[in-house]
């Protein structure tokens, strides 16, 4: 039998030094266990253990800032960190400094025992880590609950890496956030970061907006134009609702990615492409794929790494936080300060938030400027969500100005979901029933459960409200806030 590897962890928490000791000795490993950094770095130094599992905060020296030393010191020498600030921060500090994987506590320990066998199977050569330091700018991604964590974790190591990232995601979920994180975090932040967003441009120009145009490629080009491959250079290009894009341009977005160059619309010299692509969609692009109307090898090409971001209703432990930080930023721009009574952030973490992030945010700044009192309550944050039932369409972008619009979008949003097994039966009738229902609770919900207030705005006899209100079995709620 081989030697049994020695495992060296640093925590001033006794409870988890015990709880690490007996599981790794229970999976055959040697343990020497620390509550400080001094004496983790001794060890280091005199050439003991096969691995490191460090805390952060340590009462003597942040565990941060000894991965370094360590990884100087003793390049084949893994470092695992776990940390409870399990903040975007820490994730990308414990990778950049060359860290060989980051837990935010608590984990499982199924978990840690996967991490600290890859980490001592993996070939030993230094880890890509010691990218130069970020330095302290405010970082962008709130969020703690485990999907967040997992998307950390996933960015943070792609920012010592140049790989081609497709991030999918409801409108609003911060996808634009995290191409810029890859960016501002990333090998090429010294470079451009561009945006260019397919749904927001006339399909006929995308070509020339991405590749640039020659000096009358087509009409109206009356000067050479640079295009965003040659403005992104060094840098970042976000190639954001990529599904939108038009097939002739996925085709010559195919062509750069396969042989590294592009010519410009009307142009024959071929130029380096020398860009991090990272694409983002709301949109199914297997779906697009099947209807034909997303190239498949194009997908394969930009789906390197995907990153799925979770809807907020999916992760509503990370509502406080966002709120909060909503309300800062707020205040930053210049709002009144406001903070959020209990009841209010019931009432956020109980609403469906179908416009995400975004949703939040606007919700946010409009009871930051409405709203006299400071602490806002939950009554307020009911009726302004009962006010704001329409949620950005589907293009993400601003709210509908008129109800024909919403409903519209609404509607165009569920034949879309809908398009292959579209219920065409009965389509008229089950649409305006379908109506009903949500629009009554919303005017109850506005009026907070007040019937008398409820029939008059939606100009309904009483009586035939409360009829409705039992035919359709709605919860009848009085002073509800
Ligand atoms: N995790 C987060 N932490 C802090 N702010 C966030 C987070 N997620 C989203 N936001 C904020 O919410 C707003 C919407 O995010 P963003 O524009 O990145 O969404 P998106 O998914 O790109 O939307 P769309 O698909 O509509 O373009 C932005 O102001 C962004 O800063």
């Amino acid at each position: 039998m081989t030697e049994p590897r020695t495992i060296l962890i640093a925590d001033d928490d006794r409870a988890i030094r015990t709880v690490l000791s007996q599981a790794l000795g229970r999976s055959g490993y040697q343990v020497r266990a620390t509550s400080s950094a001094a004496t983790l770095w001794r060890w280091v130094e005199d050439g003991e253990g096969d691995l490191v599992i460090t805390d952060v905060v340590m009462p003597d020296e942040n565990g941060l800032d000894l991965v370094p030393r360590i990884r100087r010191v003793r390049p084949d020498l893994r470092v695992v960190v776990m940390s409870a600030q399990s903040t975007f921060a820490t994730a990308v500090k414990a990778t950049q400094r060359g860290a060989f994987e980051y837990l935010p506590k608590p984990f499982d320990l199924k978990e840690l025992l996967a991490v600290v066998e890859r980490a001592l199977a993996a070939p030993a050569t230094a880890s890509p880590g010691g990218a130069e330091e970020e330095t302290g700018e405010k970082l962008p991604l709130v969020g703690r609950s485990t999907a967040m964590q997992e998307i950390y974790r996933t960015v943070a190591r792609l920012t010592t890496t140049d790989l081609t990232v497709m991030i999918t995601g409801e409108s609003g979920t911060g996808k634009e956030l995290v191409a810029r994180a890859l960016h501002d975090y990333g090998k090429r932040r010294a470079g451009p970061f561009v945006a260019i967003n397919m749904a927001a441009i006339p399909r006929e120009l995308i070509e020339a907006e991405l590749f640039g145009h020659e000096r009358g490629a087509f009409t109206g080009a009356l000067n050479r134009g640079i295009g965003r491959f040659e403005q992104a250079a060094g840098g970042t290009l976000f190639l954001d609702e990529i599904g939108d894009m038009p097939p002739e341009a996925q085709t010559r977005l195919l062509r750069v990615l396969q042989e590294g160059e592009f010519t410009t619309v009307g142009g024959r010299q071929p130029i380096k492409a020398n860009v991090r692509i990272v694409a983002a969609t709301h949109r199914d692009l297997r779906q697009l794929i099947r209807q034909g109307l997303f190239r498949e090898d194009l997908f394969y090409r930009l789906n390197v790494v995907p990153i799925r971001l979770p809807p907020l209703r999916e992760r509503i432990e990370d509502i406080p936080l966002l709120a909060r930080h909503f309300l800062d930023r707020a205040r930053a721009s210049g709002l009144p300060s406001k903070q959020l009574s209990p009841e209010a952030m019931d009432a956020l973490k109980a609403h469906a938030w179908p416009g995400n992030a975004r949703e939040l945010e606007n919700l946010m700044r409009r009871l930051a400027a409405l709203y006299a009192q400071e602490v806002i309550g939950g009554d307020a944050v009911a009726s302004e969500l009962a006010e704001a039932v329409l949620p950005a369409g589907p293009d993400g972008q601003a709210q509908p100005a008129t109800l024909e619009q919403a409903v519209e979008r609404h509607l165009a949003t569920f034949m879309a979901a809908h398009k292959d097994g579209m219920p065409v039966r009965d389509l008229y009738d089950r649409v305006l029933a379908e109506v009903e229902r949500p629009l009554l609770r919303l005017a109850l919900g506005a009026t907070r459960g007040n019937q008398i207030k409820a029939a008059a705005m939606l100009g309904l006899n009483r009586n035939t409200l409360r009829k409705k209100i039992r035919e359709l079995d709605l919860p009848v709620v009085r002073g509800l806030s």
